[in-house]
């Protein structure tokens, strides 16, 4: 038989089919839909895979693979055909996006699969293989991005099955001696996560999620002292500046407990960042300590679990030793990781609704002698029993505008966050721009600095220097633009300049203040990290940097390569530190980054006063606007 027409027929079609998917990419490259990274990776992908699968759906897995990767880059661990389908991404119509897969022979969710199944750039969530992508029912991913959520969920899943370790409810008792709420979620979550090997303790600013999990190491500590065992316990958060606030408050929390000295004195105060507790070599993705090289440790609390992206919570889980504990402390409603993942997000899904097995509420019930009974639901997953919810603040009493304000927000009820706005709250302030206005009022933002900058003229020590600095901080919602963090710090020095407080603002000055951008292995330092620019003994410009152990260091600026001036930054970069006040700078126009959580997330930063610059548009728009990232663990834990 002669196949050379047939050939040539194929060839034409693998031709059209080629400019066509390349015509879609680069147009929604154009449209700012896909990124040039996208495009490259995909097209390159298509160009090896070639000679071993010309044919009729490439189009379409061109477009799914280019999309997956645009995902990853908004922070989605994965897409899911069957939602792209019907809502294709930003800037896309759906009549495009169907007939851009009707050219390839796509007119179904179904056949878009059938298409994925056939290619040689995919692999199938049953049967991986190491091929780009993998496809797991309508869900698709990119190979390592599938292996990490894979590592979590087969860890939490192993947990499942764990008989429960033995809890002291005299010790629990004695831990928590007041009983006069009706039920104290912090006992119960003690009891919770004493009772497991994986636990989850998640809570609004204050709701004592430090407290409790002191109280959890104190129990923990006692029962292996009275075994004769002595626990190791390391304690980690993503940033340096989370790590130095969990020291700051366990010691604090430790003071406050009613036990012998000897149990105080095993449960460690330092903190260290997850990198430098899983051995990082930066720059390298591969950390010292993984399945192979497992930590040291028999217990690991993590706080602020919120800003640990998917990868890095594969790594760590890979890296724990099979007897250890894991406790995860967080705050669910806050900004998710800014890479890929909102793992505390999907981890605790159906927290508020949806409680314990009631075999379990049984047992807390028996350990806390609280009434958890009505709490049990016969629906509820596996997954439940590991998480607490602290529910209860006691930063902000019943007067405060800054609980009132984080509670509506959080619940996305815009009517609720204005008229709070309005109410007089003596801790908030609403400051709307005027009619027209184009710039931000710096001189009003500048004015939270000048504690700051008398303690500069008085040359303070630097650790009350830091102190004085850490009491205000402007935020802003974008980096870019007229309300953007870089315009607004450059125009925050230019004010300090021309009122007379910095000499020059394109040197070093005493009070330049800088967050550096990237971990830097040599100097010990982290991507957001502060230092304050002071001189030393001899006069000498140095930028101080506090240390987890409290203490400073002070560095040659000539040996800082990567940062930016501080006296704004965003919202993202302030996650895991506190002010006394903050002043949260909007937009004048709608940004797709204005969330309900990126709101909460700043206003819960403010620990006295919070004022919020922006229109009630934007407010309003914002407060119903929330953040979603598709992975595949809501489904697998929840569904
Ligand atoms: N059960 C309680 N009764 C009274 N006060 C409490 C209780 N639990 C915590 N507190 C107090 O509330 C404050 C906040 O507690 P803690 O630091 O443990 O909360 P957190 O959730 O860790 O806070 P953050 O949001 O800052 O991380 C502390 O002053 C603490 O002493």
């Amino acid at each position: 038989m002669d196949f050379s027409n047939q050939l040539g027929l194929l060839d034409a079609f693998e031709e059209n089919t080629a400019k066509v998917t390349s015509f879609r990419l680069a147009d929604w490259q154009a449209k700012g839909v896909l990124r040039a990274i996208d495009c490259q990776w995909i097209t390159q992908l298509a160009h090896h895979a070639k000679e071993d699968n010309p044919g009729k759906g490439d189009s379409a897995v061109h477009i799914a693979g280019a999309l997956c990767s645009a995902y990853l880059g908004a922070g989605h661990i994965c897409i899911d055909l069957a939602t792209i389908w019907q809502h294709p991404p930003e800037g896309v119509e759906l009549e495009e996006l169907r007939a851009a897969l009707a050219d390839s022979g796509v007119n179904s969710v179904s056949s878009w699969c059938n298409a994925l199944q056939g290619s040689r750039l995919v692999s199938l969530a049953g049967n991986v293989a190491e091929r780009p992508m993998v496809l797991a029912g309508t869900r698709l991913y990119l190979y390592r991005y599938f292996q990490y959520e894979q590592q979590v969920l087969n860890y939490l899943k192993s947990q499942f099955s764990v008989v429960p370790f033995d809890v002291d409810a005299n010790l629990l008792a004695q831990l928590f001696p007041d009983t006069s709420q009706s039920v104290d979620w912090q006992k119960v979550a003690v009891a919770n996560a004493a009772s497991l090997p994986f636990s989850v303790i998640s809570g609004g600013p204050g709701t004592g999620k430090t407290t409790t999990v002191t109280r959890l190491l104190a129990l923990l500590v006692a029962q292996s002292l009275a075994e004769g065992k002595v626990l190791r316990i390391e304690l980690a958060a993503p940033t340096g500046k989370a790590a130095a606030r969990l020291t700051e408050s366990i010691s604090k929390a430790k003071a406050d407990l009613p036990l012998s000295g000897d149990i105080k004195d095993a449960i460690p105060e330092q903190a260290s960042t997850l990198h430098r507790l899983l051995g990082s070599d930066f720059g390298r993705s591969r950390f010292k300590h993984n399945k192979a090289n497992p930590l040291h440790l028999d217990v690991l609390l993590v706080d602020e679990v919120s800003m640990v992206d998917l990868p890095m919570m594969a790594k760590l889980i890979d890296a724990m030793p099979t007897h250890a504990r894991l406790i995860l402390l967080g705050d669910k409603d806050q900004l998710a990781s800014v890479e890929a993942g909102s793992v505390l997000g999907d981890l605790s899904y159906g927290i508020d609704n949806v409680y314990f097995q009631p075999e379990w509420a049984d047992r807390l019930t028996s350990l806390t002698r609280e009434n958890i009974v009505p709490f049990g639901n016969p629906s509820a997953p596996p997954i439940s029993r590991a998480l607490t919810l602290l529910r209860t603040s006691y930063r902000f009493d019943a007067n405060s505008g800054i609980g009132h304000l984080a509670k509506a927000m959080n619940a996305g009820d815009s009517q609720a966050v204005l008229s709070c706005l309005q109410s007089g709250y003596a801790d908030v302030e609403w400051r709307v721009p005027e009619e027209g206005q184009t710039k931000a009022d710096i001189a009003a933002l500048a004015k939270g600095y000048d504690d700051y900058w008398d303690a500069v003229r008085q040359n303070l020590d630097i650790a009350k220097l830091y102190e004085v600095f850490t009491r205000y901080q402007i935020l802003t919602a974008v980096r870019q633009g007229e309300f953007g963090v870089e315009k607004i710090n450059a125009q925050l020095e230019n004010y300090f300049y021309q009122r007379g407080r910095v000499k020059d603002p394109h040197v070093w000055y005493p009070g330049k203040a800088v967050m550096l951008t990237r971990n830097d292995a040599a100097l010990g330092l982290f991507n957001g990290d502060i230092g304050l620019c002071m001189p030393d003994e001899f006069q000498r410009l140095r930028v101080w940097f506090m240390q987890p152990d409290g203490s400073f260091t002070g560095l040659l600026p000539s040996r800082l390569s990567e940062f930016e001036v501080v006296f704004a930054m965003t919202v993202h970069k302030s996650q895991g530190s506190e002010f006394e006040q903050v002043a949260l700078l909007l937009p004048m126009t709608p940004s797709p980054v204005l969330t309900k959580e990126l709101l909460y997330t700043g206003i819960t930063r403010a620990k006295k006063s919070f004022s919020l610059w922006g229109s009630s548009g934007l407010i309003r728009a914002a407060t119903g606007a929330c953040i979603q990232r598709d992975s595949g663990l809501i489904s697998e834990l929840w569904h």
